[in-house]
């Protein structure tokens, strides 16, 4: 990566060209700056594909003033957490609780003390890329660096809610690697750490639509959660996973299904009832993916 593309972004907003100015100067050594004359421009910059890391928000500007900004950027799970530094010409000890309160991070006075702002500035991104990494750390499986069963729990109870909304179905995968411990115990935990990340990574690369999420269920199980897809199409991608594991060639030469590493799969699909628990959905799946095993491994198990 470029340093250019490594430098986080600092979104400047303020209707004085001069402010603009000054702090560009300031800043522009350390980080990539962009920015905006009014609020809506700022809006419109914050909810963009590439959002700054952080906002200096100037309160007063004509229309859409700064608090209004920050409220419109709270109000969306994009934007709220982009931290916001108001810089304003207002010193009253209110304007700045109001900011505050709000959900701004600090408060920069005008005029400008340049080395004060620098270190504003870089306290606040510290800050963000340490909760950043926090966040990756509680989401993220450590091995396989695919989400965690945390991350799948929540997902699962946010997805059945928003499925039940739309009557949409909203399908799950189970997936269980075949005879893993034998595959340990003949070729080593460390070689079956190898196996388990490319396992991992070769089923994500199948979960293609943005909402779709892969995750390390615990030990040797995954699960895939698709939201808005119904039965065929979910054992459609349960096979594509299959044969893409199988396809790995990982040799396992005490895996009674087969020459090399393979999966077995559970796929259940329902339209979710808020009556019924998310847990449900997954006994069905689990229920499934025993199934395939007492059938022979290597196969995908559904009801129709
Ligand atoms: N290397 C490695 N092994 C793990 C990890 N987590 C779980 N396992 C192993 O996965 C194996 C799971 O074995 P079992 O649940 O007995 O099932 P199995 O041998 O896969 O048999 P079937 O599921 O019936 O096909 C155990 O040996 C665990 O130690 C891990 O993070 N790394």
């Amino acid at each position: 990566m470029s340093d250019e593309l490594a430098k986080q972004t600092v979104l400047i907003v303020d209707d004085e060209p001069i402010n603009i100015k000054v702090l560009g100067q300031a800043l522009a050594d350390s980080y990539r700056v962009k920015t905006a004359i009014n609020g809506s421009k700022a809006l419109n910059i914050v909810q963009s594909a590439q959002p700054p890391d952080l906002v200096l928000l100037d309160i007063q500007m004509p229309e859409l003033d700064g608090y209004e900004v920050l409220l419109a950027m709270k109000q969306s799970d994009l934007t709220k957490n982009i931290p916001v530094i108001f810089i304003t010409g207002k010193d009253a000890a209110e304007d700045e609780a109001k900011g505050l309160e709000l959900g701004a991070m600090d408060y920069i006075p005008k005029p400008f003390n340049i080395p004060v702002v620098k270190a504003r500035v870089r306290n606040q991104l510290a800050l963000k890329q340490k909760a950043e990494l926090l966040e990756k750390l509680v989401s993220i499986d450590g091995l396989t660096e695919i989400p965690n069963r945390r991350n799948y729990d929540e997902k699962l109870q946010s997805e059945w809610r928003r499925c039940n909304r739309s009557r949409a179905p909203l399908s799950i995968i189970m997936i269980d690697i075949d005879s893993f411990k034998p595959y340990n115990d003949n070729y080593g935990h460390s070689q079956g750490d190898v196996a388990l990340k490319k396992v991992a990574s070769v089923i994500k690369s199948k979960g293609k639509r943005s909402g779709d999420l892969i995750a390390r269920y615990g030990g040797e199980e995954f699960v895939v959660l698709l939201p808005e897809t119904d039965l065929p199409s979910a054992v459609e991608i349960a096979e594509t996973m299959r044969q893409a594991v199988e396809e790995l060639k990982i040799p396992h030469e005490y895996n009674p299904a087969s020459d090399h590493i393979t999966i077995s799969l559970g796929v259940w699909s329902v339209i979710p009832d808020l009556d019924t628990s998310p847990l449900t959905l997954q006994k069905q799946a689990d229920d499934l993916l025993y199934k395939a095993k007492q059938q022979g491994r290597n196969q995908v198990s559904y009801t129709l």
